[in-house]
């Protein structure tokens, strides 16, 4: 028998992830094995078109893989119902659809659906964790607000609010910053951090951000056709991997500042 892996939040087997029409497959990437442990912050990298969301919304059991397996909690996804799943991966999607005629209070609320009796009354601690996660998000002063009166930005950290609020060993966001200006950008991402650090949830985001994603995260999962490589900033630093994301026809990886610059 395999050993298990007790801290083990999320883990891949021989994935393959991809599209399906009819008799034709599309395969977007395949062999993918990756493991994510609590506590731990993460970074989907990829350019463009590579494959983040499509892989992102295959860990999330949204998307069926090709081939290969999931595992949340050592568990097989597939095999996991889906109440209990809301309770183990909440979900920050910035194109998902949101009723933005609730307020922000009412929106966060909604993390703890998978908590709350059949009528959706919240209890005591239900209230308790949705003010919790306005206030580590801060936003707590616009808590009346419609989400129609909100700025993308604001939008985006009431849905980060929401899922703290659900409060899953696991968060996986796609794009958690794209609305965001640098500051709240750094903002965002240190509050991720800090979250892994304070309640050893494990945070899985696909972002552009490399730069900040060098920086904050534990490890980091480089998306690359043909090539998917997790590693820690550092070791994929060692190996040069930054190197080789983009053509280096415009922009060249900085060794010395670990960052990436702008050819002139
Ligand atoms: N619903 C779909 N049906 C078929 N193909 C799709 C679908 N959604 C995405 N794709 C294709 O899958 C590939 C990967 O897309 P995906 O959105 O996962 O990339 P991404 O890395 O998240 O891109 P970006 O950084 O631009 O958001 C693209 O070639 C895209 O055209």
């Amino acid at each position: 028998m395999k050993e298990e892996n007790s801290h083990s939040i999320l883990k891949t087997e021989a994935l393959s992830i991809g599209y399906k029409k009819k008799a034709t497959e599309n395969q977007i990437a395949s062999n993918i094995n990756i493991e994510v442990n609590e506590g731990e912050l993460v970074a989907v990298i990829g350019v463009n078109g590579v494959g983040k969301s499509t892989f992102l919304r295959t860990l999330t059991g949204i998307q069926e893989p090709l081939s290969g397996k999931v595992l949340v909690k050592n568990t097989e996804i597939g095999k996991i119902e889906a109440l209990a799943l809301a309770a183990l991966i909440s979900l920050v999607f910035t194109e998902q659809p949101v009723s933005k005629n609730l307020s922000v209070f009412e929106l966060v609320a909604l993390g703890r659906q998978p908590y709350t009796n059949w009528i959706g009354r919240l209890g005591k601690n239900d209230l308790r964790q949705i003010i919790k996660a306005l206030q580590v998000v801060n936003i707590d002063s616009i808590q009346e607000k419609k989400c129609y009166e909100l700025s993308d930005g604001q939008m985006q950290k009431v849905l980060i609010a929401r899922a703290i609020a659900q409060d899953t060993p696991l968060v996986i966001l796609d794009e958690p910053t794209t609305h965001l200006d640098l500051y709240h950008k750094a903002y965002v991402l240190k509050l991720l951090k800090d979250l892994t650090r304070k309640t050893r949830k494990a945070i899985v985001f696909a972002s552009h951000e490399i730069n900040l994603a060098i920086q904050l995260c534990d490890k980091i999962i480089l998306m690359q056709q043909d090539n998917i490589q997790m590693g820690t900033p550092g070791e994929l630093l060692k190996s040069g991997a930054f190197s080789e994301i983009f053509p280096s026809d415009v922009i060249l990886f900085d060794k010395e500042t670990s960052s990436f610059k702008v050819k002139t």
